[in-house]
């Protein structure tokens, strides 16, 4: 009996034993014999992946990025096979120059289980699928939906009056509202009137899916399938909402391709300026096969811009709003500027009209630096050289040889906040951009990503961002109610930023008032 025991007892200690000798191994392989292991930063983000995610978790991955390049340097080791780096030339060779793949991590952002533009990792297949959505986002396109873009901001005027400051409302949900009935009107040509019954208090469930798909996607991808489908049937209205925002959005993206699809084929299309998105997405052919972009990638595509064009263009601007609720000397030079060029205050000018005014600009680059949706790491993966003389190549990154498989990545969070190009960068000032030269800081403003997989709706955004700062300004006067402080509106970050306490309450008073 003893004899027993005491055999149980040495095979537990052997096993602890040879398990702390392999994990002792691996920590002094990363720390002293891994190809990374000369690249500076903390040795506990050296041997294990636990620390950075740590800080994901408590949603600061941005700010203990940024802290570490200030402290070790402009490129950082951040995990075992995880290297940043904040340098403009770098910048573009990954991005631009050797067009590296995505990371992985793009694919907790597939929808309808599928990829669309953003989650495609590979750079020969994601210019296919490029090309198929560009020519939508052009700046002479947009500007045949300005039409319908000045009816949304006027229906956003008008809600507003009608609330006449006596409530605050929640900037994040309201712009949500106003953001999915442009994309929608823009990708689909048919109107959802979001807004209006958001104004009505009525759900609309689109909306309410595309602001669920973010935390999906971040328990889907923790979980695994199987436990993801047992807690998917806990039968709560809320959760099972939340489980199924990536089929309420698939389910009202299909009913719009198969709508256009059948007026196409009966002939009821007819060839005008103004193509929404899908029906250019219906008439697509893959150059790799010649074969037209199949339903699913259609559906996948057009789910994906609703997501990677409502949320950030509506954090953004509930940040200016904020921002612009405890600075009146800029809402003066604001108005000052739109006095000029917008008479009438239900009407919006055309955005070359907004694009010229050198204020308004200056806001809306600052609000960027400071409160773009997006400032994460952009991750990329060191793809395998070999040399002519046929041998295998690292990758020379600002001095460190990286070999293939390894996840870089620069944050626009970093570049933006550089104190040499950005003096007190952490304080929000138009007026640095009102100087004669601004390319360095231009180069370092990146708010929209860099090279071949640049945000595609870019140019929607800005003009949006224009549009509703020049509406508000114009017909408002901006309070923050005590609940909304620096503290509540601390950003927190999970790829994209948000308040920490997850809305913006703003009161908007008319100014006739
Ligand atoms: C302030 C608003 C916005 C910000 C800050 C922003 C930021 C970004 C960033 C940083 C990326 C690049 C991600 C990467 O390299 O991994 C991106 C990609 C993308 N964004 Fe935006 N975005 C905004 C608005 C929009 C809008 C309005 C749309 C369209 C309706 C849109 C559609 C896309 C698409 C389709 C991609 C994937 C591009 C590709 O890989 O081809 N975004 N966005």
């Amino acid at each position: 009996m003893f004899s027993i025991a005491s055999t149980n007892f040495s095979v537990t200690l052997f096993a602890a034993a040879a398990l702390a000798t392999l994990l002792l191994a691996r920590v002094i392989y990363q720390l002293f014999f891994s190809p990374l292991s000369a690249i500076p930063g903390p040795w506990y983000a050296a041997i294990s992946d636990l620390w950075i995610l740590s800080h994901v978790i408590r949603l600061q991955q941005c700010k203990t990025v940024h802290e570490l390049l200030e402290t070790y340097g402009p490129v950082v080791r951040i995990g075992p096979n995880r290297v940043v780096f904040k340098d403009l030339s770098t910048t573009k060779s990954v991005y631009s120059v050797h067009k590296f793949d995505k990371s992985v991590y793009y694919k907790s952002l597939l929808t309808n289980e599928n990829d669309h533009a953003m989650t495609t990792l590979e750079h020969a297949p994601h210019s296919i699928r490029r090309k198929g959505y560009a020519p939508h986002y052009t700046p002479n396109n947009l500007a045949q939906f300005q039409p319908e873009i000045h009816d949304f901001a006027r229906d956003l005027v008008q809600t507003l009056n009608s609330i006449s400051g006596e409530k605050s409302v929640d900037c994040l949900t309201l712009f949500r509202q106003f953001m999915v009935d442009v994309i929608v009107t823009s990708s689909y040509g048919c109107r959802l009137g979001a807004l209006k019954k958001w104004a009505l208090g009525v759900e609309d469930a689109l909306c309410t899916a595309i602001s669920d798909f973010p935390k999906r996607g971040i328990l889907r991808s923790v979980v695994p399938t199987w436990m993801w489908n047992l807690v998917c049937k806990i039968p709560n209205y809320r959760w099972r909402q939340m489980c199924d925002s990536d089929k309420i959005m698939a389910e009202f993206v299909s009913a719009r391709v198969y709508e256009l699809r059948a007026q196409m084929n009966a002939g009821k299309l007819h060839e005008s300026e103004k193509v929404p998105m899908l029906q250019r997405l219906l008439k697509y052919r893959y150059s790799s096969t010649g074969e037209l972009m199949p339903d699913t990638d259609i559906i996948s595509e057009a789910m994906g811009h609703m997501i990677a064009g409502s949320d950030t263009t509506s954090t953004t601007l509930s940040y200016f709003f904020w921002e612009l609720s405890r600075r009146p000397d800029m809402m003066m030079k604001l108005r000052a500027e739109l006095e000029e060029v917008m008479h009438d205050s239900m009407s919006v000018p055309d955005i070359t009209v907004l694009q010229s005014l050198p204020y308004l600009n200056a806001f809306i680059k600052e609000g960027l630096r400071i409160y773009g949706a997006a400032p994460s790491l952009l991750e990329r993966v060191v793809p395998s050289h070999t040399s002519k003389a046929g041998d295998v190549e690292p990758f020379d990154l600002m001095g460190f040889a990286l070999p293939a498989g390894t996840v870089v990545s620069t944050q626009s969070w970093s570049l933006s906040r550089d104190p040499s190009v950005f003096p007190s960068p952490e304080t929000f000032l138009p007026e640095r951009w009102l100087v004669e030269d601004t390319s360095l800081m231009s180069a370092h403003l990146l708010p929209f990503g860099f090279g071949t997989r640049v945000c595609g709706g870019q140019n929607l955004a800005q003009i949006m961002l224009r549009v509703v700062v020049a509406s508000i300004v114009k017909n408002f006067d901006i309070e923050a109610p005590t609940e909304t402080n620096a503290r509540s509106m601390e950003m927190r970050d999970s790829f994209v930023i948000f308040p920490a306490a997850m809305s913006c309450l703003l009161t908007f008073v008319p100014r006739n008032n």
